[in-house]
């Protein structure tokens, strides 16, 4: 473990991902529209209404239009994810104006974001307790190496009400987040010294009653490509 500790320590992307802590932290405690929930050893905030209803119904009906099984997605990294889920068009004019507004709340480059997500979880879809980074002994690291490094911070839009279940949950930081239509969730992955944070695993509970949708959008150490 020590020696697994000095790795991370020296890893070339620690010293971008302190920094980029340092500054989402500040620019979000300066704003007034950003909360921080009052955790210790999580970096993590909400913002109530950062979609309006009437842009919540229209990204549901785009997430409709990705989303398929994420599990026959081949993706190596969705152990444990039941739910449907897509990339967006990030061409899409309206796209692009939501992205902008997320990068400019969080103080980031727009090449530093992924294409954003979208998600949709029936009754009985969750997804299992995992971290958004990357774990640096598996086989895709190397790749993620070459096209912007660790991941650092996420940032997650729930985009309508779930009748029952569904709450995003921090188990290692007692945190149960209740789908709220338009609210924006914002958490650093990485502590502040830029090494991951084990407390920020975190799941997306089965849904008992009702549909979720999400975004998802994370962000790099550097520019991602
Ligand atoms: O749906 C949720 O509440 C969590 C989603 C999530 O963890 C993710 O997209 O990485
Ligand atoms: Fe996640």
């Amino acid at each position: 473990m020590a020696s697994r500790e000095r790795l991370s320590a020296h890893h070339p992307d620690t010293a971008a991902l302190r920094r980029i802590g340092e500054r989402v932290r500040a620019r979000l405690d300066a704003d007034p529209a950003a909360y921080r929930l009052p955790v210790e050893e999580l970096e993590i905030y909400g913002v109530a209404g950062f979609f309006s209803d009437e842009e919540c119904a229209r990204l549901r009906s785009i997430v409709d239009d990705v989303a398929v099984p994420s599990l026959s997605y081949g993706n190596v990294y969705d152990n444990g994810r039941t739910s449907y889920s897509g990339d967006v068009d990030p061409l899409d004019p309206f796209i692009r104006m939501l992205q902008r507004r997320i990068d400019d709340l969080l103080g980031f480059e727009p090449d530093f974001g992924e294409t954003i997500q979208g998600q949709r979880y029936s009754v009985g879809q969750e997804f299992r307790p995992h971290y958004d980074h990357f774990n640096p002994s598996h086989k895709m690291w190397a790749d993620e190496q070459t096209r912007g490094g660790q991941r650092s911070w996420t940032a997650m839009a729930y985009l309508n009400a779930v009748d029952e279940g569904g709450s995003t949950d921090f188990p290692l930081v007692n945190l149960s987040i209740p789908p709220q239509p338009g609210a924006l969730l914002i958490w650093n992955n990485m502590k502040p010294d830029g090494t991951p944070n084990s407390k920020a695993l975190h799941a997306g509970t089965p849904v008992i009653r009702g549909t979720k949708y999400v975004l998802t959008k994370w962000y790099r150490a550097r520019a991602w490509h």
